[in-house]
């Protein structure tokens, strides 16, 4: 099916429908809205003032210490900053009277954090923690709630993993006196923390039995920049981060585990590939690494990258990815696995900097990692945006494809390493108009820049194979899906649409052709088939697919019917989301890899729905928690 070229006329942002919502209603809040934000303008103005003027008299003050001991208090415009500041000056004058307060760290925030940290210590005589983690702890916020509701008055920390501010905020929104304890990947925030242990300092009840004393308790802080950079931009609903954290630990876990059994087998059982020592930054010798094998990713950062870091990190690999340099971090995905490179002994994923498009840089990591897999999944993968830039498409999918072939089969003809094995991320989108079902021998008929593209890597890679007698597989995979899925494409535009009009942060969603129909299935099950490729004998080529196809509407039935909301309310059709050229339907035939690899699909079509709005719910509440405090325009997507 074909669709209008006016779509050209101007940039349109998919994902971005929340922005068309904004223009269409701000015209209905402009006023409130608009005092809103002057309100919150000028508060924060006061705010920045009151700091700014006590940081002054911080400084104006130090330079007199010596003769003036006693140091007078800051005016103080802002109501809601008073006692923060005022407990901050008082603190400050007791340690210079104490002698206990050295000029380098006379300033307005290193205040602020040893007061936090004498106000947590206070606390912890007075409080209760309640514990909310569930998945390690069995805990619950509602549990949290239902105290405080109870009418139990003494302080109450909330002990819980603290990945991000919003859950500070949303600790709050529970009854929480302070959020405490369990903050393993940041640091809690000091402002919020601060003013409400200053509050609770003033309550004291004594401490119900059911609630686990705070004594019992180890805090441990510790501080990960390269996570907090992401705090915002986090895809992943809270459940999902517990479920990382448990991956994370677990791949900790079966990191050791598997150091101890190579170092032990060490001698008997000789590695495939190449050997690595790499020096421990403490000091010592690091032990040399224990001979695992070692895959190499493009895409690492993608949806696909990080379910087959995971998968392979789990299979005891050596992951290295290669990153294109970007002004913003975009390792949200893989972030819960990254382990600092300086803990060179228990990093078993690397990034380093390459691009499809840089021949060299490919060459040069394939001689320094020495991988034994090589893993292909980088690419401008948007259909519709392949139309916008079809030269760059073809430039990163298709001849990006080539110059990774030529850099393995010239690292294999000057290092001998003819073991290595190719995978090379194919489409469904090559079968274009072809109907179906669509099996390997199926010819393709692209559509778009990107599936003709997808259609020259292919043949590149069936080249490599026969030319050179490479090692070097297509996987044909149909549409794959997951909460990990980038925004603009049509699932999780939806399913992050459900979750914000649920929450109430959005009310309608611009859509293109609902008729198209797709082969969609789970991409945690499609790369454990991409790995499955390069462990036969002989290489070859599968078409990967749930062999059911569904249509965009059925696609919106399920995911608004699942949270009891009729999707006709909300959808609306806009001519800018259709294509030049439709795919109309995708409906793949699987037998050969179900037969040949013994792969299935584990996650059937409606279950990968409600496991998308489960999560864009949750992430939904996350926004909400934030857009209630203040910290994010409602309209707005982190
Ligand atoms: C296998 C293949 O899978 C993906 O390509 P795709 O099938 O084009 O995925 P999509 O989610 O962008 O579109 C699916 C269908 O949904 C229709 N549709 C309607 N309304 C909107 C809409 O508003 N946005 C989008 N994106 N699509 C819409 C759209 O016209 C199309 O028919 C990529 O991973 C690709 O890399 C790949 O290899």
């Amino acid at each position: 099916m074909s669709g209008p070229l006016d779509r050209f006329a101007r940039p349109c942002f998919e994902g971005s429908s929340g922005n068309d919502e904004r223009r269409e209603r701000k015209s209905d809040f402009e006023n409130s809205e608009d005092q809103r934000r002057t309100r919150i303008g000028s508060l924060k103005k006061k705010a920045i003032n009151a700091s700014t003027k006590f940081k002054h008299s911080l400084k104006r003050k130090s330079s007199r210490r010596k003769s003036d001991v006693r140091v007078s208090s800051v005016s103080i415009e802002d109501v809601r900053d008073a006692e923060e500041l005022q407990a901050v000056d008082a603190f400050r004058q007791t340690l210079i009277l104490d002698e206990l307060l050295p000029e380098k760290h006379d300033d307005y925030h290193m205040m602020l954090r040893l007061k936090l940290l004498e106000l947590m210590r206070k606390v912890e005589q007075h409080a209760s923690a309640v514990l909310t983690d569930k998945k390690y702890f069995q805990g619950s916020f509602e549990n949290l709630e239902a105290i405080r509701s109870a009418g139990v008055k003494c302080p109450l920390l909330c002990k819980e993993f603290i990945i991000e501010a919003w859950q500070i905020y949303y600790a709050r929104t529970k009854g929480t006196s302070i959020p405490s304890a369990i903050p393993t990947t940041t640091s809690v925030p000091n402002r919020p923390a601060g003013l409400v242990a200053a509050q609770m300092l003033q309550q004291s009840q004594p401490q119900p039995a059911f609630i686990q004393s705070v004594e019992e308790s180890q805090v441990q802080v510790q501080h990960q920049p390269h996570l907090l950079q992401q705090q915002l931009q986090h895809q992943h609903s809270f459940t999902n981060q517990q479920q990382q954290q448990q991956q994370m630990l677990d791949h900790q876990q079966l990191t050791k585990q598997s150091e101890k059994k190579t170092m032990a087998s060490e001698n008997d059982t000789p590695r495939s590939g190449s050997t690595t020592t790499v020096t421990a930054t403490n000091g010592g010798e690091a032990p040399p690494l224990p001979k695992h094998k070692i895959a190499l990713i493009t895409g690492i950062t993608g949806q696909d990258g990080s379910y087959l870091t995971e998968f392979l990190l789990n299979k005891g690999y050596e992951v290295h990815g290669l990153i294109r340099r970007s002004s913003n971090f975009n390792t949200q995905r893989i972030n819960h696995i990254y382990i600092d490179p300086h803990n060179a002994h228990k990093a078993r994923m690397k990034l380093h900097y390459a691009d499809l498009t840089d021949a060299s840089s490919l060459r040069r990591w394939l001689d320094t990692i020495l991988p034994d897999e090589v893993y292909n999944l980088a690419a401008q993968s948007h259909v519709a945006v392949s139309f916008e830039i079809p030269d760059y498409t073809a430039d990163v999918v298709a001849t990006g494809a080539v110059r990774l072939l030529e850099a393995v089969r010239s690292h294999i003809s000057a290092t001998g390493r003819s073991h290595i094995r190719y995978y090379q991320a194919g489409s469904s989108e090559m079968f274009g108009s072809t109907p179906p079902p669509q099996s390997e021998s199926t010819p393709f008929h692209p559509r778009s820049p990107y599936a003709a593209s997808k259609c020259a890597a292919h043949w590149y890679t069936v080249n490599y194979r026969e030319a050179y007698g490479l090692y070097a597989c297509n996987g044909i995979l149909f549409n794959h899906e997951s909460p990990r899925r980038g925004e603009n494409f049509v699932t999780r535009k939806i399913t992050r649409a459900v979750g914000r009009i649920k929450i109430g942060l959005q009310s309608k969603l611009f859509l293109g052709n609902l008729q198209a129909s797709r082969d969609w299935g789970f991409a945690g099950d499609y790369v454990e088939a991409m790995w499955m490729m390069l462990q036969q004998e002989k290489p070859d080529d599968y078409v990967v697919a749930t062999e059911e196809s569904h249509t965009v509407e059925e696609f919106l039935e399920v995911a608004f019917g699942y949270v009891g909301l009729n999707w006709k309310d909300h959808v609306v059709i806009d001519k800018r989301y259709f294509r030049p050229a439709e795919v109309d339907n995708l409906k793949g035939d699987s037998s050969k890899a179900r037969k040949v690899l013994g792969w299935k699909p584990r996650v059937g079509f409606e279950q990968l729905v409600k496991m998308m709005v489960d999560e864009d719910v949750e992430l939904a509440k996350r926004e909400k928690v934030l857009v209630d405090a203040g910290y994010m325009d409602a309209q707005q997507q982190p």
